[in-house]
């Protein structure tokens, strides 16, 4: 099993990574919980939420399942597994479970951070992008308006990353999760982006599969680490998103996946970094690799004012000043500030130019 410790202001807690460790959970956690709530997804329950139940002696664990899918990560659906917390008796010994992957952990997280004040809660990722969501304690739910505007950093006692489970994930979840897995290659590690880009996800061993996302988690808690409420240098974590979360809103939450957008935001992030910084970046290879693998776009000229409009209310931007992760060099990322006007002309020329779309 592999072991990772993410230190945190709340409290540290481990990152274990092992096929089949979803059967493991009670002998993880380190106190009795007077009751479990395990919240998943439609997806996932059916595949694995028996695992989790069974494997726990007692019977005071329950399971509510959400709809799959974005528009899941919304003030209904949060209301609905407070009134269902309440309804099961949970009390402030008792423990959730975010079985399933980013949506869930998001979702299950900003209501264990609220419900009476705050609850303990474990991370149980089961695609590849919450390899990312999982750590970190970022939780929150959309608003229309924007992606995660309603939320809250508040960090799980555990993360158990079983990843047997990666094995039944579609194509397109895998190819989501990867963007992220490039994005921090991208942010830090030259070689791992070599080596992902050598690659294609279709017939990627399970071996080299967790040999990524382990590379990813390092670098995520690094950053992490060092600046948990980013203040700082946490906000390299968003390269890619400053378009991408929009593109998200603006076509309607679930359209794209979190990952093609970040896809999308990644090379629109190139597109600025050269103009913007004189960067010289692998931009060919990029584009080659995600076009061999199939990611979407769907971005036209037409979308351009109101993505602006989107970005104005990101959580990234102060003083109507977007903060725009930008690349000097791969790995050399820097926070720029860059007004509205100035970035509607770039996303208008990365439509225009094909960049985008090549
Ligand atoms: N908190 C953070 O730091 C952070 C970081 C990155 C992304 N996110 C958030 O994560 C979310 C995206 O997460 P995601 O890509 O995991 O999406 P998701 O949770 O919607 O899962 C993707 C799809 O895969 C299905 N699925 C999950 N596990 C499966 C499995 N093992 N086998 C078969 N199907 C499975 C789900 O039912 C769903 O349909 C977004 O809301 C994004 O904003 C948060
Ligand atoms: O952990 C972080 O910090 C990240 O930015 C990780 C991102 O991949 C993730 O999508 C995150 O939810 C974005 O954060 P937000 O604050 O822009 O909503
Ligand atoms: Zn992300």
């Amino acid at each position: 099993m592999e072991r990772l410790v993410v230190n945190s202001s709340l409290q540290s807690y481990t990152i274990y990574m092992e096929e089949k460790s979803r059967f493991k959970i009670p002998k993880l956690l380190k106190k009795e919980y007077s009751s479990i709530l395990i919240i998943t997804d439609t997806n996932v329950a059916k595949l694995y939420s028996n695992d989790i139940v069974s494997s726990f002696p007692h019977d005071k664990v329950y399971v509510v399942v959400v709809d799959a899918g974005e528009q899941t990560k919304s003030l209904d659906t949060f209301y609905y597994l407070h009134t269902k917390a309440i309804e099961y008796g949970l009390d402030r010994e008792s423990l959730i479970i975010a079985l399933g992957g980013g949506v869930i952990g998001d979702l299950a997280g900003f209501v264990a951070a609220t419900f009476m004040r705050g609850i303990d809660y474990v991370q149980m990722p089961t695609t590849i992008l919450a390899h990312d969501s999982s750590v970190g304690g970022k939780v929150a739910i959309n608003h229309e308006k924007g992606k995660n505007l309603i939320g809250s950093f508040y960090p799980p006692i555990l993360v158990l990353y079983d990843t047997d489970t990666l094995k039944t994930l579609p194509a397109r979840e895998v190819r989501s999760g990867f963007a992220e897995i490039i994005k921090e290659a991208m942010l830090a590690d030259s070689d791992l982006f070599d080596r992902l880009m050598s690659v294609s996800l279709e017939g990627l061993t399970l071996e080299a599969l967790n040999l990524f996302i382990y590379s990813g988690l390092q670098i995520k808690i690094k950053l992490v680490e060092a600046d948990e409420k980013e203040t700082g240098n946490r906000k390299f974590l968003n390269l890619g998103h400053t378009l991408g979360h929009a593109l998200e809103a603006k076509l309607g939450y679930g359209v794209l996946t979190h990952g093609e957008a970040v896809a999308i935001g990644l090379l629109f992030m190139i597109y600025v970094s050269e103009r913007e910084l004189g960067a010289s970046l692998p931009t060919e290879t990029l584009i080659k690799w995600f076009k061999k693998n199939g990611y979407i776009n769907p971005l036209t000229l037409d979308m351009v004012d109101e993505l602006v409009e989107i970005i104005l209310h990101d959580k990234k931007t102060v003083n109507q000043k977007i903060q725009m992760i930008l690349l000097r060099n791969l790995a050399g990322p820097i926070i720029q500030p860059l007004e509205a006007k100035k970035l509607k002309s770039y996303l208008q020329g990365f439509i225009v130019d094909g960049i985008s779309k090549r």
